[in-house]
């Protein structure tokens, strides 16, 4: 079965992925593009102004949205799809709470599938990490992410999700961002560490250390390819369901 998507950030780094990616599957059809304003074709796929979203998803009833945005424009287009009745895909990070709780609330009308990084590497990270954690009661822990320099969070949405990830191995723990000057680790804490730099994918380590010993456990994305693929396979997997909220690993199972 053929999947109808709809694409926004259309001219963006995963946008334009995204729609790459579309081109080269035979499980995918792009129903239309948009981006903040019209412009020219991306991969063969003309891009519409965003402003008309509703009356695009009126008209070509995609399956799914995929979305890689901003915050403000992916709760907006969230909003949309549950209006419409269209299943929604995002991996857009430096959401707020309340920018979580919007999507949640789009999820009591279409299916929502949320992930803040669609690598199967980083779904294996994550099981990794839980597994350690407990293991390795009492050691430091340090969490590095590297990104290119156009990235505008930090820490990135990966890291604070693997940051959930450890606390919920071990208990809440303070989170200590960055270090300079007089400032020793206490006992617990994470140190969180965000670099920009070049045009890095995507990198994430988790450092846990003691006891004479250490354990790094880092993945490293090869290119926007990884995320492209697996937000598609998470369109895919997400058509036709019904309303709620679904998670990356469930697309894995
Ligand atoms: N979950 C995952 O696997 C991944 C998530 N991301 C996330 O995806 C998002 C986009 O990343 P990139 O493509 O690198 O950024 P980008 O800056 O290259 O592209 C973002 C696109 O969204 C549009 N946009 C942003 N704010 C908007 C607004 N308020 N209204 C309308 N359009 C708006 C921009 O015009 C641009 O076309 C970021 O939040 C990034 O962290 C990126 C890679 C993988
Ligand atoms: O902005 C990016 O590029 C990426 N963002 C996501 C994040 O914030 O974790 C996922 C991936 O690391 C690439």
């Amino acid at each position: 079965m053929t999947v109808r998507v709809a694409v926004t950030g259309a001219t963006g780094r995963m946008g334009e992925e995204v729609l790459a990616a579309a081109s080269d599957r035979d499980d995918v059809e792009v129903a239309f593009a948009v981006s903040r304003s019209a412009g020219d074709e991306v991969e063969g796929v003309a891009v519409a102004a965003a402003a008309d979203l509703p009356d695009l998803l009126a008209t070509h009833e995609p399956d799914v949205l995929v979305d890689f945005t901003g915050p403000a424009s992916c709760v907006e287009y969230a909003a949309a799809c549950a209006e419409a009745g269209v299943a929604f895909v995002s991996g857009t990070t430096g959401l707020s709470e309340g920018g979580f709780d919007a999507l949640r609330d789009a999820a009591d009308e279409v299916p929502v599938l949320y992930a803040s990084n669609f690598s199967r590497g980083i779904a294996a990270l994550r099981r990794a990490v839980r597994e350690a954690v407990p293991a390795l009661d009492g050691y430091d822990i340090e969490l590095t992410e590297t990104h290119h320099n156009a990235k505008r969070d930090a820490p990135s949405g990966t890291a604070l999700t693997l940051l959930d990830d450890i606390d919920e191995a071990r208990g809440d723990s303070p989170r200590v961002h960055g270090r300079e000057g007089e400032a020793p680790r206490s006992a617990g804490e994470i140190g969180v560490h965000a670099r920009r730099a070049g045009d890095i994918a995507g990198e994430h380590e988790v450092l846990l250390a003691g006891n004479h010993e250490s354990l790094s456990l880092t993945h490293r994305a090869g290119s926007r390819g990884v995320f492209a693929a697996g937000a598609l396979d998470a369109a895919a997997w997400l058509s036709g369901r019904d309303a709620g909220w679904y998670d990356f690993t469930e697309v894995l199972e």
